[in-house]
């Protein structure tokens, strides 16, 4: 572990050189890490630590994802079983089911959470939030977490890369005295770039902040009205498109994702320079009282409850591809649509 500076703030960090996949490889050699559920983070998860030479299988109901996972090359009754049989095969069991999914599937699961063990996470929200998942860990197994910090899509393709994407990653309980220790070689075992510390608590209010504010939510909502407001003053939608969104993606966000918002302020014009500066400000003071707002709608387990209760209903998937449909088709992602044909590597 090292001690790092992040903006004057020291802080402890994990990577790959103090804490080597060999030695990932050593912790973990006699466990069986049962990662259960296949969305987005278990094929990521499963497949990275698969590749990394650990002993992984795959727990999931029958269905679509079910037969992603044996296109995938998890083989049915040898390394691809069903939940509970996943469950109670593995001494570290991954709760990598959608976070609704895991309060109906906890009682199943929890049967063979016996002495030793180790209950895995990539959230804290069933445990920070127990009093509405109604999840309470045995005390004589360990309970931990590393926390992607980006898509489980992202993990993989990353990995495949020779990159890795950072996480984050706790320790709710140790009851074997060897949590901490599991937890790191499972984050460098899935391919975690670095890893850097926190709790349950930490971890699940920020990361519904994180996506309902700048990194989902809050984005999408200051692209729309932006774009709104130059249709409504006569832009054609490419040039609405091209002003908001793909400049951003494909010119202006990677240069401040490589080296900083100064760096692309640097690099754009003195008038550019000039109105952001003088703008940056009040959207920021426009924006932050939004900002608190959701943080104590996260930190009340509002937002946990919303998502529990809709996505518990049967109908949720139809109602959520319905919503991404209108979004998908809306002027402005339609214009979006043209625009990325248009990019010369796509012709
Ligand atoms: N999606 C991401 O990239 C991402 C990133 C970081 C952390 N996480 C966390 O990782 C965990 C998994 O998230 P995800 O987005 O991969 O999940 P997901 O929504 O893709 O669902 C994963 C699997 O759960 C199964 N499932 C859902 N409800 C079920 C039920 N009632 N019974 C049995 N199986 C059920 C589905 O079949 C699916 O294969 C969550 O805790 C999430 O917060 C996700
Ligand atoms: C990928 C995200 C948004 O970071 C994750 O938090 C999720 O819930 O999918
Ligand atoms: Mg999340
Ligand atoms: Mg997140």
């Amino acid at each position: 572990m090292a001690e790092m500076n992040f903006g004057g703030v020291l802080e402890t960090v994990v990577t790959s050189k103090e804490f080597s996949l060999e030695k990932a490889r050593e912790v973990l050699k006699d466990e069986t890490i049962a990662v259960l559920g296949y969305g987005i983070q278990g094929p990521g998860q499963a497949c990275n630590l698969r590749d990394n030479g650990f002993n992984v299988i795959v727990g999931q109901r029958p269905g679509k994802t079910y037969d992603k996972a044996v296109a995938d090359g998890w083989v049915p009754g040898k390394t691809l079983f069903s939940i509970e049989e996943a469950a109670e095969k593995g001494t570290i069991v991954c709760m990598l089911l959608s976070d609704a999914g895991q309060i109906s599937a906890w009682p199943k699961v929890k049967k063979y959470l016996t002495k030793g063990k180790a209950l895995y996470y990539s959230h804290g929200f069933a445990i920070n939030w127990s009093d509405r998942t109604g999840v309470v860990p045995p005390e004589d197994i360990d309970v931990i977490m590393v926390a992607p910090k980006g898509s489980g899509t992202s993990l993989r393709t990353m990995f495949c890369e020779g990159r890795g994407l950072n996480c984050s990653y706790a320790v709710y309980q140790d009851a074997t005295g060897k949590a901490e220790e599991r937890t790191i070689a499972f984050g460098i075992g899935i391919g975690a770039g670095y890893m850097f510390k926190t709790t349950f608590q930490r971890e699940a209010t920020s990361d519904l902040t994180g996506e309902r504010g700048s990194l989902m939510g809050a984005i999408e909502g200051l692209l729309e009205a932006q774009y709104q407001v130059l249709r409504e003053h006569g832009h054609s939608p490419s040039e609405a498109f091209n002003e908001t969104v793909e400049e951003l993606t494909q010119s202006l966000g990677p240069l401040f994702g490589a080296k900083g918002m100064d760096w692309m302020y640097a690099n754009c014009s003195t008038t550019a320079q000039r109105g952001a500066l003088d703008w940056a400000p009040r959207f920021r003071d426009a924006i932050k009282p939004v900002m608190e707002w959701l943080y104590l709608s996260v930190q009340s387990g509002n937002e946990a409850q919303i998502s529990i209760d809709s996505n518990s209903k049967e109908d949720y998937r139809e109602k959520l591809n319905e919503e991404l449909r209108a979004m998908r088709e809306s002027e402005m992602w339609q214009a979006g649509a043209t625009v990325r044909k248009l990019r010369p590597e796509n012709n």
